[in-house]
Protein backbone atom coordinates (compact mmCIF):
# COMPACT_ATOMS: atom_id res chain seq x y z
CA UNK A 1 0.00 0.00 0.00
CA UNK A 2 1.21 3.74 -0.92
CA UNK A 3 2.37 5.98 1.64
CA UNK A 4 -0.61 8.41 2.76
CA UNK A 5 -0.26 12.35 2.13
CA UNK A 6 -2.13 15.29 3.12
CA UNK A 7 -4.80 14.83 6.01
CA UNK A 8 -4.45 11.67 6.20
CA UNK A 9 -0.97 11.44 6.40
CA UNK A 10 -1.37 13.97 9.64
CA UNK A 11 -3.72 11.74 11.43
CA UNK A 12 -1.89 8.62 10.93
CA UNK A 13 1.28 11.02 12.13
CA UNK A 14 -0.65 12.06 15.01
CA UNK A 15 -1.74 7.74 15.81
CA UNK A 16 1.90 7.26 15.90
CA UNK A 17 2.41 9.97 18.20
CA UNK A 18 0.36 8.27 20.13
CA UNK A 19 1.00 4.88 19.61
CA UNK A 20 4.39 5.81 21.09
CA UNK A 21 3.34 8.25 24.25
CA UNK A 22 4.75 5.82 26.22
CA UNK A 23 8.28 6.61 24.97
CA UNK A 24 7.62 10.53 25.87
CA UNK A 25 6.08 9.72 28.64
CA UNK A 26 9.01 8.19 30.02
CA UNK A 27 11.21 11.04 28.81
CA UNK A 28 8.82 13.54 31.22
CA UNK A 29 9.15 11.14 34.03
CA UNK A 30 13.60 10.94 33.76
CA UNK A 31 13.13 15.10 33.27
CA UNK A 32 11.06 14.37 37.00
CA UNK A 33 12.90 11.86 38.61
CA UNK A 34 16.38 13.53 38.01
CA UNK A 35 14.75 17.05 38.64
CA UNK A 36 15.64 18.56 36.08
CA UNK A 37 13.18 20.83 36.36
CA UNK A 38 14.03 22.53 39.64
CA UNK A 39 18.12 23.36 38.63
CA UNK A 40 15.90 26.17 36.86
CA UNK A 41 14.66 27.65 39.94
CA UNK A 42 17.02 30.69 39.72
CA UNK A 43 17.03 32.95 36.39
CA UNK A 44 20.46 31.60 35.38
CA UNK A 45 20.96 30.11 31.97
CA UNK A 46 22.46 26.59 32.72
CA UNK A 47 24.62 24.23 30.18
CA UNK A 48 23.94 21.01 30.18
CA UNK A 49 27.25 19.93 31.20
CA UNK A 50 27.10 21.69 34.55
CA UNK A 51 22.94 20.20 35.40
CA UNK A 52 24.42 16.79 34.19
CA UNK A 53 27.45 16.92 36.88
CA UNK A 54 24.75 17.98 39.70
CA UNK A 55 22.37 15.74 39.06
CA UNK A 56 24.24 12.54 38.18
CA UNK A 57 23.35 11.68 34.11
CA UNK A 58 25.01 11.96 31.00
CA UNK A 59 25.69 14.73 29.80
CA UNK A 60 24.84 13.77 25.88
CA UNK A 61 21.65 12.22 26.84
CA UNK A 62 20.57 15.15 29.09
CA UNK A 63 21.09 17.76 25.59
CA UNK A 64 18.88 15.43 23.39
CA UNK A 65 16.30 15.32 26.55
CA UNK A 66 16.29 18.92 26.72
CA UNK A 67 16.18 19.61 23.27
CA UNK A 68 13.51 17.19 22.49
CA UNK A 69 10.69 19.76 24.61
CA UNK A 70 12.17 23.03 23.47
CA UNK A 71 9.22 22.93 20.82
CA UNK A 72 6.82 22.43 23.91
CA UNK A 73 8.25 25.66 25.16
CA UNK A 74 9.67 23.70 28.63
CA UNK A 75 12.86 25.20 27.84
CA UNK A 76 14.55 28.55 26.11
CA UNK A 77 17.95 27.30 24.33
CA UNK A 78 19.53 30.81 25.18
CA UNK A 79 22.72 29.61 23.06
CA UNK A 80 23.88 26.16 22.25
CA UNK A 81 23.58 23.86 24.82
CA UNK A 82 22.37 26.58 27.32
CA UNK A 83 19.21 26.30 28.82
CA UNK A 84 17.27 29.00 30.37
CA UNK A 85 13.44 28.15 32.02
CA UNK A 86 9.90 29.57 30.49
CA UNK A 87 6.88 29.79 31.57
CA UNK A 88 6.14 26.50 31.15
CA UNK A 89 8.86 25.57 33.01
CA UNK A 90 7.26 27.37 36.28
CA UNK A 91 3.80 25.55 36.03
CA UNK A 92 5.49 21.98 35.90
CA UNK A 93 8.93 22.80 38.37
CA UNK A 94 8.31 21.89 42.31
CA UNK A 95 5.93 24.20 43.84
CA UNK A 96 4.71 24.85 40.30
CA UNK A 97 0.34 24.50 39.80
CA UNK A 98 0.91 21.29 37.77
CA UNK A 99 3.66 19.43 39.67
CA UNK A 100 2.00 17.11 41.89
CA UNK A 101 -0.77 16.15 38.38
CA UNK A 102 2.54 15.59 36.17
CA UNK A 103 4.31 13.14 39.12
CA UNK A 104 1.86 11.36 39.59
CA UNK A 105 1.26 10.79 36.08
CA UNK A 106 4.17 9.84 34.75
CA UNK A 107 5.60 8.17 38.27
CA UNK A 108 6.76 4.67 37.28
CA UNK A 109 3.89 3.49 39.80
CA UNK A 110 1.19 5.16 37.21
CA UNK A 111 3.09 3.45 34.44
CA UNK A 112 3.08 0.00 35.69
CA UNK A 113 -1.09 0.34 36.50
CA UNK A 114 -1.43 0.42 33.27
CA UNK A 115 0.88 -2.05 31.67
CA UNK A 116 -1.81 -5.06 32.01
CA UNK A 117 -4.31 -2.92 30.36
CA UNK A 118 -4.88 -5.25 27.64
CA UNK A 119 -6.04 -7.79 30.22
CA UNK A 120 -9.14 -5.69 31.53
CA UNK A 121 -10.15 -5.57 28.20
CA UNK A 122 -10.18 -8.91 27.04
CA UNK A 123 -11.79 -10.26 30.34
CA UNK A 124 -13.93 -6.69 30.84
CA UNK A 125 -12.43 -6.97 34.89
CA UNK A 126 -10.62 -4.18 36.52
CA UNK A 127 -6.88 -5.82 36.26
CA UNK A 128 -5.27 -2.21 37.64
CA UNK A 129 -5.52 -2.86 41.17
CA UNK A 130 -3.90 -6.62 39.97
CA UNK A 131 -0.51 -4.67 37.76
CA UNK A 132 -0.19 -2.75 41.38
CA UNK A 133 0.59 -6.24 43.71
CA UNK A 134 -2.77 -5.29 44.94
CA UNK A 135 -4.57 -8.47 46.36
CA UNK A 136 -8.37 -7.79 45.75
CA UNK A 137 -9.64 -5.47 42.86
CA UNK A 138 -9.95 -2.97 44.90
CA UNK A 139 -7.57 -0.06 43.97
CA UNK A 140 -7.25 1.77 47.06
CA UNK A 141 -5.13 -1.39 48.41
CA UNK A 142 -2.44 0.02 46.76
CA UNK A 143 -2.62 3.81 49.60
CA UNK A 144 -1.08 1.08 51.95
CA UNK A 145 1.86 2.21 50.21
CA UNK A 146 2.45 5.81 51.63
CA UNK A 147 4.35 7.17 48.94
CA UNK A 148 1.73 6.63 46.16
CA UNK A 149 -0.97 7.62 48.38
CA UNK A 150 0.28 10.66 48.98
CA UNK A 151 1.00 11.00 45.27
CA UNK A 152 -2.06 10.11 43.82
CA UNK A 153 -3.98 12.56 46.62
CA UNK A 154 -1.50 15.48 45.59
CA UNK A 155 -2.89 14.58 41.97
CA UNK A 156 -6.46 14.74 43.11
CA UNK A 157 -5.53 17.85 44.61
CA UNK A 158 -4.40 19.81 41.38
CA UNK A 159 -7.75 18.68 39.63
CA UNK A 160 -9.20 20.50 42.37
CA UNK A 161 -6.95 23.38 42.17
CA UNK A 162 -8.50 23.54 38.51
CA UNK A 163 -12.44 22.57 39.16
CA UNK A 164 -12.71 24.64 42.20
CA UNK A 165 -12.97 28.28 40.62
CA UNK A 166 -16.06 27.13 38.15
CA UNK A 167 -17.49 25.06 40.73
CA UNK A 168 -17.35 27.58 43.59
CA UNK A 169 -18.64 30.05 40.71
CA UNK A 170 -21.52 28.06 39.87
CA UNK A 171 -23.28 26.14 43.02
CA UNK A 172 -25.04 28.35 45.38
CA UNK A 173 -24.46 26.39 48.79
CA UNK A 174 -25.94 29.39 51.55
CA UNK A 175 -28.84 27.00 51.93
CA UNK A 176 -27.02 24.70 54.06
CA UNK A 177 -25.42 24.50 57.43
CA UNK A 178 -23.57 21.09 57.38
CA UNK A 179 -21.95 20.27 54.37
CA UNK A 180 -20.31 16.60 54.39
CA UNK A 181 -17.54 16.03 51.64
CA UNK A 182 -17.86 12.06 51.23
CA UNK A 183 -14.51 10.80 50.10
CA UNK A 184 -13.16 14.38 50.21
CA UNK A 185 -9.55 13.48 50.51
CA UNK A 186 -7.11 16.78 51.42
CA UNK A 187 -10.58 19.11 52.60
CA UNK A 188 -9.32 21.59 49.81
CA UNK A 189 -13.61 22.04 48.31
CA UNK A 190 -14.50 22.44 51.86
CA UNK A 191 -12.07 24.49 53.13
CA UNK A 192 -13.38 27.34 49.90
CA UNK A 193 -16.79 26.53 50.45
CA UNK A 194 -16.36 27.32 54.11
CA UNK A 195 -14.24 30.15 53.32
CA UNK A 196 -16.77 31.81 50.90
CA UNK A 197 -20.30 31.13 53.18
CA UNK A 198 -19.72 32.20 57.13
CA UNK A 199 -23.46 30.95 56.93
CA UNK A 200 -22.44 27.42 56.91
CA UNK A 201 -21.82 25.82 60.35
CA UNK A 202 -19.71 23.26 59.72
CA UNK A 203 -18.05 21.31 56.79
CA UNK A 204 -16.98 17.38 57.28
CA UNK A 205 -14.62 15.86 55.13
CA UNK A 206 -15.27 12.17 55.27
CA UNK A 207 -12.31 9.69 53.91
CA UNK A 208 -10.36 6.54 55.20
CA UNK A 209 -8.38 6.80 58.21
CA UNK A 210 -4.96 7.01 55.60
CA UNK A 211 -6.14 9.55 54.09
CA UNK A 212 -7.25 11.72 56.81
CA UNK A 213 -3.85 10.39 59.25
CA UNK A 214 -2.12 13.71 60.52
CA UNK A 215 -5.56 16.03 59.33
CA UNK A 216 -5.91 18.21 62.12
CA UNK A 217 -9.06 19.96 62.52
CA UNK A 218 -9.71 23.71 61.23
CA UNK A 219 -12.41 26.08 62.75
CA UNK A 220 -15.50 25.05 61.11
CA UNK A 221 -14.19 22.19 59.14
CA UNK A 222 -13.64 18.88 60.97
CA UNK A 223 -12.34 15.25 59.66
CA UNK A 224 -14.03 12.14 60.32
CA UNK A 225 -12.35 8.80 59.26
CA UNK A 226 -14.73 6.14 57.82
CA UNK A 227 -16.11 3.45 55.15
CA UNK A 228 -18.39 5.13 53.03
CA UNK A 229 -19.75 1.82 52.92
CA UNK A 230 -21.01 1.74 56.64
CA UNK A 231 -21.99 4.77 57.55
CA UNK A 232 -21.05 8.49 56.71
CA UNK A 233 -21.97 11.97 59.17
CA UNK A 234 -25.41 13.43 58.80
CA UNK A 235 -25.78 16.50 57.21
CA UNK A 236 -28.09 18.55 54.90
CA UNK A 237 -25.57 18.55 51.84
CA UNK A 238 -23.38 15.82 50.84
CA UNK A 239 -21.01 15.94 48.40
CA UNK A 240 -19.56 13.35 46.20
CA UNK A 241 -16.78 14.58 43.87
CA UNK A 242 -15.49 12.05 41.21
CA UNK A 243 -16.53 9.41 44.09
CA UNK A 244 -19.25 6.98 42.09
CA UNK A 245 -17.59 6.98 38.91
CA UNK A 246 -14.70 4.84 40.59
CA UNK A 247 -17.33 2.58 41.44
CA UNK A 248 -19.08 -0.40 40.07
CA UNK A 249 -23.00 -0.51 39.92
CA UNK A 250 -23.64 -2.42 42.76
CA UNK A 251 -21.28 -0.53 44.83
CA UNK A 252 -22.56 2.73 43.66
CA UNK A 253 -25.91 1.87 44.81
CA UNK A 254 -24.48 0.82 48.06
CA UNK A 255 -22.54 3.96 48.85
CA UNK A 256 -26.35 6.16 47.50
CA UNK A 257 -27.98 4.40 50.24
CA UNK A 258 -25.54 5.22 53.13
CA UNK A 259 -25.90 8.46 51.68
CA UNK A 260 -29.62 8.82 51.43
CA UNK A 261 -29.40 7.26 55.31
CA UNK A 262 -27.26 10.23 56.18
CA UNK A 263 -29.45 12.97 54.30
CA UNK A 264 -31.45 14.90 56.27
CA UNK A 265 -34.65 15.77 55.24
CA UNK A 266 -34.86 17.98 52.41
CA UNK A 267 -31.37 18.16 51.92
CA UNK A 268 -29.73 17.38 48.81
CA UNK A 269 -26.64 15.03 47.35
CA UNK A 270 -24.45 16.83 44.89
CA UNK A 271 -22.85 14.44 42.76
CA UNK A 272 -19.88 15.87 40.17
CA UNK A 273 -18.76 13.43 38.10
CA UNK A 274 -19.02 13.66 33.85
CA UNK A 275 -22.54 12.99 32.90
CA UNK A 276 -22.20 11.44 29.36
CA UNK A 277 -23.99 12.24 26.49
CA UNK A 278 -23.87 9.12 23.90
CA UNK A 279 -24.28 11.02 20.85
CA UNK A 280 -21.36 13.22 21.15
CA UNK A 281 -17.65 12.03 21.07
CA UNK A 282 -15.68 13.60 23.52
CA UNK A 283 -11.86 12.18 24.06
CA UNK A 284 -11.38 13.20 27.31
CA UNK A 285 -14.62 11.67 29.27
CA UNK A 286 -13.52 8.68 26.62
CA UNK A 287 -10.18 8.16 28.32
CA UNK A 288 -11.22 8.46 31.31
CA UNK A 289 -14.54 6.10 31.50
CA UNK A 290 -11.46 3.26 29.92
CA UNK A 291 -9.09 4.08 32.87
CA UNK A 292 -12.26 4.16 35.08
CA UNK A 293 -12.61 0.38 33.48
CA UNK A 294 -8.98 -0.46 34.56
CA UNK A 295 -8.61 0.64 37.29
CA UNK A 296 -11.88 0.20 39.39
CA UNK A 297 -13.91 -1.88 37.26
CA UNK A 298 -16.58 1.22 36.74
CA UNK A 299 -17.51 3.60 34.02
CA UNK A 300 -18.47 7.50 33.18
CA UNK A 301 -22.11 7.54 32.88
CA UNK A 302 -24.81 8.92 31.52
CA UNK A 303 -28.13 10.89 33.16
CA UNK A 304 -30.12 7.58 32.08
CA UNK A 305 -27.45 5.32 34.13
CA UNK A 306 -27.73 7.63 36.88
CA UNK A 307 -31.26 7.42 36.61
CA UNK A 308 -31.24 3.76 37.37
CA UNK A 309 -28.58 3.98 39.96
CA UNK A 310 -30.35 6.27 42.29
CA UNK A 311 -34.00 4.78 41.23
CA UNK A 312 -36.01 3.93 44.88
CA UNK A 313 -33.45 6.03 46.89
CA UNK A 314 -33.07 9.80 45.12
CA UNK A 315 -34.75 11.94 41.93
CA UNK A 316 -33.02 14.58 40.15
CA UNK A 317 -33.86 17.61 41.48
CA UNK A 318 -31.49 19.62 38.46
CA UNK A 319 -28.51 18.87 36.45
CA UNK A 320 -25.81 22.40 36.87
CA UNK A 321 -24.75 22.88 33.12
CA UNK A 322 -22.49 25.60 34.44
CA UNK A 323 -20.29 23.27 36.42
CA UNK A 324 -17.73 22.24 33.80
CA UNK A 325 -16.82 18.61 35.23
CA UNK A 326 -20.90 17.56 35.47
CA UNK A 327 -22.93 18.16 38.53
CA UNK A 328 -26.41 16.38 39.35
CA UNK A 329 -27.76 17.54 42.49
CA UNK A 330 -30.77 14.51 44.00
CA UNK A 331 -33.09 14.70 46.33
CA UNK A 332 -33.88 11.76 48.78
CA UNK A 333 -37.47 10.32 47.84
C1 LIG B 1 -10.92 9.92 43.26
S1 LIG B 1 -10.68 10.43 44.90
C2 LIG B 1 -11.68 11.89 44.96
C3 LIG B 1 -11.23 12.85 45.99
C4 LIG B 1 -11.98 14.17 46.06
N1 LIG B 1 -13.39 14.00 46.23
C5 LIG B 1 -11.69 14.98 44.82
O1 LIG B 1 -12.56 15.18 43.97
O2 LIG B 1 -10.56 15.45 44.70
C6 LIG B 1 -11.67 9.27 45.81
C7 LIG B 1 -11.61 9.45 47.33
O3 LIG B 1 -12.45 8.45 47.94
C8 LIG B 1 -11.80 7.97 49.10
N2 LIG B 1 -12.32 6.63 49.44
C9 LIG B 1 -12.14 5.48 48.75
N3 LIG B 1 -12.77 4.46 49.35
C10 LIG B 1 -13.36 4.98 50.46
C11 LIG B 1 -14.18 4.41 51.48
N4 LIG B 1 -14.51 3.12 51.45
N5 LIG B 1 -14.64 5.23 52.45
C12 LIG B 1 -14.29 6.56 52.47
N6 LIG B 1 -13.53 7.15 51.52
C13 LIG B 1 -13.07 6.37 50.53
C14 LIG B 1 -10.34 7.93 48.67
O4 LIG B 1 -9.47 7.87 49.75
C15 LIG B 1 -10.22 9.22 47.87
O5 LIG B 1 -9.87 10.31 48.69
Amino acid sequence: MDLVFGEEFQVANYLMSIAGGHIVSRFFSSLYQLGILEQFQDDQPKHYNDIAKIVGCDPECLHSLLRFFLPYRLFNEVSLGTYTKTSTTKLFMKGGPLYSLMDCLTSDKHYMLHKNILETLRTGQNKGPEALGCKTNNFYESFSDPVWEKGFTSCMDTFNDIALPNILASVDFSPYKTIVDVGGSHGKLLRQILGKYPSIQKGINFDLPEVNKGKVNEKRLEFVSGNFFETIPRGDCIIMKTILHNWKDEDAKAILQVCSNALEDGGHLYIFDSIVDPHIINPHAIWLDISMRHIFGSKERSLEEMETLIQGKFKIHKVIKEVNMGCMVLTKI
